[in-house]
């Protein structure tokens, strides 16, 4: 039987995220917990309802929030599921719209999410099935599963691209509920199998940019003779999104850090030989 996944968004047409004109796949489901995740929709492993405040036209109640109506019976899609289960058929399907653009751009299919290796069968009979279209594959992931897993889809990815958040194991584990432990050996294991990573760090300021996690982290590339790195500033782009999912946004007041303080960091690392591109592609 086909295997199936839970997705929340085909987005095509990105030039983010893997090189050239790319679709990504978004997993629904992911097994951290960062509290400045731009993709709260994409946490849960179910299919979630969200409500959009500014679409609503106050209907049926005198508010969103309150109002009983399912996604098929409001009339704006200001009530909205989020989360389809697919095959990979149907995924193939929404992918192959855009296959024209890749070979002229460079582009191809970036896995991300949620955590698509928390959705890994699915994910590695997709990425099978595109190496043998001659699709260029990327994924985005946080490294935080089985190394069976990671094992088996890195024989079909061009490239990984590689959050490294928090370094100290007590704080990843209470904040991001992640243990940098077994992140660090996968990321070890798929350098021993020459695969091309790309090291990718979220700069969110009081959580991982305190010259001990950056230092921990340069450190960390060096010793596994990598050479570039992405950075990736603190941004609050899904904000609005937490409210839609009546989730509360713990960092609200945090502000973004300044193109000072990315310089600080990107001096660092370049001093220490890395080569460093803010924002990643
Ligand atoms: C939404 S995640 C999905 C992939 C995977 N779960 C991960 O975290 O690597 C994609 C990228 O967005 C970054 N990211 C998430 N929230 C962010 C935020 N508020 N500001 C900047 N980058 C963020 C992550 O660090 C990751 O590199
Ligand atoms: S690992 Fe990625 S998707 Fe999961 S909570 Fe963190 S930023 Fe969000």
């Amino acid at each position: 039987m086909m295997k199936k996944a839970i997705i929340f968004n085909i987005q095509r047409y990105s030039i983010h995220d893997g090189g050239g004109i790319r679709t990504l796949i978004f997993f629904k489901g992911c097994p951290l917990r960062c509290p400045w995740c731009s993709n709260p929709e994409s946490q849960s492993f179910k299919p979630e309802i969200i409500r959009r405040e500014s679409l609503c036209i106050k209907c049926s109640s005198s508010s969103c929030f309150a109002c009983t109506n399912t996604p098929e019976q409001c009339p704006t899609g200001a009530i909205e599921k989020v989360g389809k289960e697919m095959d990979v058929n149907e995924v193939l399907k929404e992918i192959k719209k855009d296959i024209i653009f890749y070979d002229s751009t460079g582009g191809g299919v970036t896995l991300s999410g949620g955590e698509p290796l928390s959705q890994g069968e699915f994910a590695i009979e997709l990425l099978e099935k595109l190496k043998n279209l001659g699709i260029d594959t990327a994924i985005e992931t946080t490294g935080f599963s089985k190394w069976e897993i990671l094992d088996k889809m890195s024989n079909h990815l061009d490239r990984i691209l590689f959050d490294l958040k928090i370094m100290n194991k007590e704080k990843s584990i209470k904040i991001i509920n992640a243990d940098i432990d077994l992140i660090k050996d996968n990321f070890k294991k798929l350098v021993k199998k020459r695969i091309n990573i790309i090291p990718r760090i979220p700069l969110i300021p009081k959580y991982t940019m305190d010259d001990e996690n950056i230092e921990a982290i340069i450190n960390f590339i060096l010793s596994q003779g990598i050479k570039e790195v992405h950075i990736l500033p603190y941004h609050q782009y899904g904000i609005s999104k937490y409210k839609s999912l009546g989730k509360k946004y713990i960092l609200k007041s945090l502000i973004p850090p300044s193109s000072e303080d990315v310089e600080r960091i990107k001096e660092k690392m370049t001093d220490a030989g890395l080569y460093v591109v803010v924002g990643g592609k």
